[in-house]
């Protein structure tokens, strides 16, 4: 059984239809790449998808339960999390404080203020491992205004992590960074492969076939072409849509 199943999805703004009946299945264990023109939906989707924007209709099961109109923070608990922007990361707290805050909103605690020290000692662990899971461990001290491009997309992913999602849903995680930096997140992208599903939307080609097991390409609101990425890569219908328009561009 997959893991998330989206059947008949819809959102239109106006008379745009930016989802338009979108069918997606992605099985447990899998990461699965989006991938698509400029405008095609793609973070619309995930927005959907997290609960951080409604929908006009369709359904979404996550591990066979109905999230339509579940909030954010529900779908958080039940295992779905998606990764936080940059604009959302707290530049003046440091960033195990940052991932701290996300481990106790997953552990369902976020409004109890009196907790007790041990939960504290017990957050900061979670946090600080879910730094090192992503590899800026050294850098749990250091507020977060002051890290790098990379390593705030890398504090991102630990700020996902620290929730303990089964699925987690990633938009863009690479966007902005280059050479060594985006090496880096590929690469705990990559080895989180083994512990958890991803859905992937990304505009970096190499990193998506590289990385993911299946890839479904959405094209105004619609997944036109889902398999493998050597079946996507041969596919006409993707290269007249999509793959195409990249060489032209070249
Ligand atoms: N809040 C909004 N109000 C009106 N139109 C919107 C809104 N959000 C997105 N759109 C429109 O919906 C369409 C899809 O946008 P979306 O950002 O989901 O695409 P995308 O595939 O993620 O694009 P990109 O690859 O450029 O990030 C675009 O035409 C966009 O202008």
């Amino acid at each position: 059984m997959s893991l998330l199943d989206v059947r008949n999805l819809r959102k239109s703004y106006g008379a745009l239809k930016v989802t338009d009946d979108l069918n997606l299945s992605v099985d447990e264990g899998e990461l699965h790449a989006i991938i698509g023109p400029n405008g095609a939906g793609k973070s619309t989707l995930i927005a959907q998808l997290s609960g951080q924007a409604g929908s006009d209709g369709g359904s979404v099961r996550f591990d066979g339960t109905d999230m339509m109109g579940m909030p954010m923070h529900k779908r958080v608990r039940a295992g779905m999390s998606r990764s936080f922007q940059i604009t959302s990361i707290l530049p003046g707290f440091t960033a195990l404080e940052n991932v701290a805050v996300a481990a106790q909103a997953g552990q369902g605690s976020s409004f109890r203020f009196l907790a007790p020290v041990a939960d504290e000692a017990a957050l900061n662990d979670a946090a600080l491992a879910a730094l090192a899971r992503v590899g800026i461990d050294d850098r749990a001290f250091v507020k977060a205004g002051s890290l790098s491009h990379g390593e705030k997309r890398q504090l991102e992913l630990a700020i996902a992590l620290a929730t303990r999602p089964r699925l987690l849903l990633l938009d863009e995680p690479l966007a902005g960074t280059s050479g060594a930096e985006a090496d880096r997140l590929v690469e705990v992208m990559r080895s989180l492969k083994s512990e958890l599903t991803l859905v992937l939307i990304e505009h970096d080609m190499d990193a998506v076939f590289s990385l993911a097991d299946r890839i479904s390409v959405l094209v105004y609101g619609r997944i036109i072409a889902t398999g493998s990425p050597d079946q996507i890569r041969s596919d006409p219908k993707v290269r007249a849509a999509y793959l195409g328009e990249e060489t032209e561009d070249a």
